[in-house]
């Protein structure tokens, strides 16, 4: 494909500060609105130059032990350290012990800080079966040694999200390409602790549906981590670009997700929080995968100390300050399947289509979508706030209203309060999986209702639903997948 990433630039997502308690971390969270296009700035904070500034002296090898040398030490330069020694265990030890929290076996059971377990050292934690006789794994997914900064060269840029970048980089090594995420790392020791358990977590990952580890280091007051690079990109880039993804592979990316998501709690113990097409990437092989589990709102927001938040794929509980379950990436899944299916966000207005442009006024207010679960006095006034040129010259009063994407919340422009729209999560019956233009499968509705029941006791496990005759009796094969991808890059 064209390089599909490299022209990403820019982003328009706003953010303001919660007010919604939140048990899960002490770091006051904020929400930020689902981005309008795929392409990403660089959160504040990440400019090379005001990093240099915290750049600590060179630590000396073999004295990083001695307590004077760890006062002396900046605690940013301590976590650089420890994120160094981490790598090297990864490589050297054969204890298993690692950072890793075990979390509650039951996988409705909540997990909040205070119900999570640091590992003593002596095995209590539960061990990964991706560690092979509870020793870590020394070697990347493919058996090589773990990978290096100086290995990569760096090829585009492939995005940014709330707490770091992502680039294509070529590893001169290995002869081949991959990703690289750099995350902003503030030192505070909580912090430490989620950024080694997430990495430690990375590295012990074995699924056809997570995004394959290669390393991390540190780079400064960055922390590196190299992933598989997957190349047909996020499934909220693929949507934009192509537009909605056909129902029919909208299931077997509900499949992957669910098989994705069960692997991290069957296995880590872990949930994965922060599900959104963003964070569930393709390649042209036709896999489809998940990335950035336990890189929650929270922790993006203290690593990269920037104002970024939680997102709106939140689960109606979550938003009251219930603690995270299984069935809180269940809820998030149902919001980001019917995305996918209409090519929206699904608590926005539609967007316009070519053939709505030329339509008549009358016409235009047939884009009210009674699905959109706004109300429609809420997509109205998102629509008089909007008001944006659409690029073809068309400045007519009708026209711009048409194209001034409503809500926003997937478009562009500014509109809809963030808080109202968490007010309607949490009070309004939740979105379905529903178009005037498109006539959706039974079982797929009934899935994505599935996903999205408002009571987290009667929402279904994603045993359940990978059980459901959506996901049984889908006819879409592994080569339907390979080309529908390769579509998606050669357009
Ligand atoms: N392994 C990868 N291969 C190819 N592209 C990737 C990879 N990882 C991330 N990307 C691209 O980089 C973009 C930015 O990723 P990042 O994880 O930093 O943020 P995000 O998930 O988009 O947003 P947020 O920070 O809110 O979670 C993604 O949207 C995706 O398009």
């Amino acid at each position: 494909m064209p390089d599909l990433v490299a022209t990403r630039s820019g982003t328009s997502s706003k953010s303001i500060p919660s007010v919604v308690s939140d048990d899960s971390s002490a770091v006051p969270s904020s929400f930020a609105t689902p981005k309008s296009t795929i392409s990403r700035k660089k959160p504040a904070g990440l400019s090379i130059a005001s990093l240099k500034a915290h750049r600590a002296p060179p630590v000396a090898p073999g004295n990083g032990d001695s307590p004077e040398f760890q006062l002396a030490l900046s605690s940013a330069e301590q976590l650089r350290l420890e994120i160094s020694r981490l790598q090297l265990s990864s490589k050297s030890s054969s204890s298993g012990t690692s950072a890793v929290e075990s979390v509650p076996s039951s996988p409705s059971a909540p997990i909040t800080p205070g119900s999570v377990n640091v590992p003593n050292g002596n095995g209590a934690r539960k061990k990964s079966t991706a560690s092979v006789g509870g020793k870590a794994r020394r070697k990347d997914k493919d058996g090589e040694e773990l990978v290096k900064n100086e290995d990569l060269e760096v090829l585009a840029d492939l995005g940014a999200g709330n707490g770091g970048t992502v680039t294509k980089v070529w590893n001169k090594k290995r002869n081949c390409i991959m990703a690289r995420k750099l995350i902003l790392v503030d030192a505070k020791p909580a912090i430490k602790k989620q950024i080694l358990r997430e990495l430690q977590i990375m590295n012990d990952c074995a699924s056809p549906y997570i995004v394959g580890y290669y390393g991390c280091f540190p780079i400064d007051v960055h922390v590196g981590i190299v992933m598989e690079y997957m190349d047909a990109g996020s499934l909220d880039y693929i949507y934009r670009h192509n537009g909605p993804v056909s129902i029919e592979i909208t299931g077997k990316v509900a499949e992957a997700v669910l098989r994705g998501l069960m692997y991290l709690y069957d296995v880590h113990r872990i949930i994965h929080r922060d599900i959104k097409p963003s964070n569930i990437l393709a390649n042209t092989a036709g896999e489809i995968k998940i990335c950035d589990f336990g890189v929650s709102g929270e922790l993006i927001n203290s690593i990269a100390n920037t104002f970024v938040g939680t997102s709106t794929y939140m689960s109606p509980e979550r938003i009251q300050g219930a603690a995270y379950t299984i069935k809180s990436d269940v809820w998030s899944l149902g919001i980001s399947l019917i995305e996918l299916a209409l090519g929206r966000f699904p608590f926005a207005e539609p967007p316009d289509s070519s053939s709505e442009a030329d339509a008549s006024d009358s016409e235009a207010q047939a884009t009210f979508d009674a699905n959109a679960t706004l109300p429609l006095a809420a997509q109205r006034a998102a629509l008089d706030l909007g008001g944006n040129s659409n690029g073809n010259g068309n400045n007519s009063p009708p026209h711009e209203r048409r194209r001034s994407r409503g809500v926003s919340l997937a478009g562009g422009g500014s509109t809809m309060s963030i808080l109202d729209l968490l007010q309607h999560i949490v009070n309004e019956p939740a979105p379905k999986l529903y178009s005037p233009r498109k006539d959706f499968p039974q079982e797929a509705v009934d899935f994505v209702e599935d996903c999205l029941s408002k009571d987290p006791a009667t929402r279904k496990s994603p045993q359940e639903l990978l059980k459901s005759s959506w996901i049984v009796d889908s006819k879409v094969t592994k080569a339907d997948l390979e080309k529908w991808t390769k579509s998606t890059v050669e357009e």
